[in-house]
């Protein structure tokens, strides 16, 4: 069990984490999602022991950062956004290198090892293939092996997909899903349907904070659960129409969409709780307000032209949560 509570971290007086939480469970997938520059990288360093956060605390089990650093570190495989391999060398020869400066010292055990990782990260055709002359899906998949050498209980990848074509995305999905069954394993990423593929839980990340966490089952029954409501109208004024829809719930974010030529005007009405928690969008659903819309309108000598409810796809939540002015 790994449990985050309050983690900061600052660059001189800049917050790039800001008083993060979350417990991520043994042998769950999370996947830490976020748009460039949320926060990922800053938050898994400081996982590793490779940042050292300016408060907060980090615990893997019984031990506790920074004081049982030695420890906490021989529990993790870590993969940074860019593995670091040496170009130059076969595969072998790295992977090799990498066993024993582990040490992994006996040649017998080295080899065992070797086998299975090749095995696990689909290596044998590449193993006397010069690194550099590897497309980025195999060498990513090397930096897997060599993050697993010591079999370690906890796997921490930062961006393991980026940059890969859509085959290769596949193939380090479908390897990240193997060892998922075994280990614990936190993976950042910026793309949505990636942490939804491959994740038990995610964690969405927007300028340092967390803007939602739960697990992937949640999020997406959430998101088909967040409606907007859709409605045109003919013969209303724009701001007479914003008006009188706002009157019906303080909550109510009525945002015009089209304004047509034919004297329709559309709107998406939704629900402008901006609570901070967590789960924020939990409480968006726009309710069902479409018969005190109509009620409303029936007052009035506007005509309906559509009034509907639509589900939020988790995308559009994604969005929302991590836009710009979020
Ligand atoms: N060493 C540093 N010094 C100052 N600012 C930094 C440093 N490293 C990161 N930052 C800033 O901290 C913020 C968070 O960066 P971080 O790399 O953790 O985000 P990220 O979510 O991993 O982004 P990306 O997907 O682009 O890698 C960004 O605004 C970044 O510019």
């Amino acid at each position: 069990m790994i449990e985050v509570q309050n983690l900061t971290k600052y660059y001189k007086d800049f917050c790039a984490v800001d008083n993060i939480s979350m417990m991520i469970r043994k042998g769950e997938i999370l996947g830490l999602l976020g748009p460039n520059g949320a926060g990922k990288t800053t938050t898994l360093r400081m996982l590793t022991g490779y940042f050292k956060p300016s408060s907060g605390s980090i615990k893997i089990n019984d031990l506790q950062m920074p004081k049982d650093a030695i420890q906490i570190k021989s529990l993790i495989g870590y993969l940074p956004e860019s593995a670091p391999l040496y170009h130059n060398m076969l595969v072998y020869d790295y992977l090799d290198y990498v066993a024993r400066i582990k040490g992994i010292n006996d040649k017998e055990t080295r080899y065992d090892r070797f086998l299975q990782l090749s095995d696990l990260c689909g290596l044998s055709a590449i193993m006397d293939k010069p690194i550099a002359n590897l497309s980025k899906g195999l060498k990513q998949r090397v930096g897997l092996a060599h993050a697993m050498m010591t079999d370690p209980k906890i796997l921490i990848l930062d961006e393991p997909t980026s940059g890969l074509d859509p085959n290769q995305i596949v193939e380090i999905r479908d390897i990240i899903k193997t060892i998922g069954k075994e280990k614990t394993i936190i993976f950042s990423t910026h793309i949505l349907s990636e942490a939804e593929a491959t994740c038990d839980r995610i964690t969405i990340i927007n300028k340092g904070k967390v803007v939602a966490d739960d697990t992937t089952a949640h999020l997406k029954q959430n998101a088909a659960q967040t409606s907007l409501i859709k409605l045109s109208l003919k013969g209303a004024l724009k701001d007479d129409a914003i008006s009188l829809l706002k009157g019906i719930h303080s909550n109510l974010d009525v945002k015009t969409v089209e304004s047509g030529e034919d004297d329709t005007l559309s709107f998406e009405i939704g629900n402008s709780d901006t609570s901070t928690d967590n789960n924020r969008y939990n409480n968006s659903d726009a309710m069902d307000l479409r018969s005190d819309i109509y009620l409303k309108i029936k007052e009035t000598d506007w005509i309906i032209v559509e009034l509907k409810k639509e589900s939020q796809a988790l995308e559009k939540i994604f969005r929302k949560l991590t836009r710009e002015e979020a």
